[in-house]
């Protein structure tokens, strides 16, 4: 359960995110709004990236404030552009740098597994950086399910990606069994989702199931 409780929160002077109230139990949510309507700041605050200026965040009962180390365990979190999460040179060596707590052994079986599960086998020792864009934000997922968390939080993963592998990560989160978080401009990856946020101006303006919300929000952006 995702609790947001009297958030606001202010960059400077600026106000980017006022009195947001909800929560979330539900497994597939969606986030849409104009840009820089607090969308990735909503999305920052899920896993202590950003804390609140006032109000509190928790999820699953963990505060972010409090609990930020935990928190940032349970909730992984996908940029939108893989480039600023993908940290070590090779591919394999990326998703161990995930695992470097576990034993030896256990990390290399969990690489090869997760690289096989998202079609990176054959590029195990390839430099991450030669990459496509697509195979880069299917390295960033695989590195953030290598911490097993309950929760991912992605914001506009498939913004950067041609439309076949918008669809493929589309696809594979869709599959998940993590509960996700999704800020998206994508609004036909939010078919089946159980609940659908809508940002305008910092203010959480609609919060309901995905047809209704979409509407909502074409009708805003007319
Ligand atoms: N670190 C920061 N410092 C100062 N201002 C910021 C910072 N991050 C975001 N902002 C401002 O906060 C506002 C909301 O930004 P945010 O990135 O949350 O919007 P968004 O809805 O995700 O937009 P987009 O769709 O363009 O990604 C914007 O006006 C932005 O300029």
């Amino acid at each position: 359960m995702i609790e947001i409780d009297g958030v606001t929160h202010r960059f400077g002077d600026r106000v980017v995110l006022r009195e947001v109230t909800v929560t979330l139990p539900e497994r597939r949510i969606g986030v849409v709004g104009a840009n820089g309507s607090g969308k990735s700041t909503f999305a920052r605050l899920l896993n202590g990236l950003v804390r609140p200026s006032a109000g509190r965040v928790r999820v699953d009962g963990l505060d972010t404030r409090r609990d930020g180390a935990a928190v940032r365990r349970r909730v992984g979190f996908m940029f939108t552009d893989p480039d600023n999460q993908i940290v070590m040179p090779t591919v394999a060596e990326d998703v161990a740098f995930s695992l470097r707590r576990l034993p030896r052994a256990d990390a290399a079986a969990r690489v090869t597994s997760l690289l096989t599960r998202f079609g990176l086998d054959g590029h195990a020792d390839h430099p991450a950086h030669l990459l496509s864009g697509g195979q880069k934000q299917l390295l960033a997922l695989a590195s953030v399910l290598a911490l097993d968390p309950d929760t991912i939080v992605c914001d506009e993963p498939t913004t950067l990606l041609d439309l076949r592998n918008a669809r493929l990560v589309g696809r594979l989160l869709h599959d998940l069994p993590q509960r996700i978080v999704l800020v998206t401009h994508g609004l036909d990856l939010l078919d089946g989702y159980d609940r659908v946020l809508v940002f305008d101006g910092g203010r959480l303006v609609c919060d309901d199931d995905p047809a209704a919300a979409v509407a909502f929000y074409r009708r805003l952006m007319e």
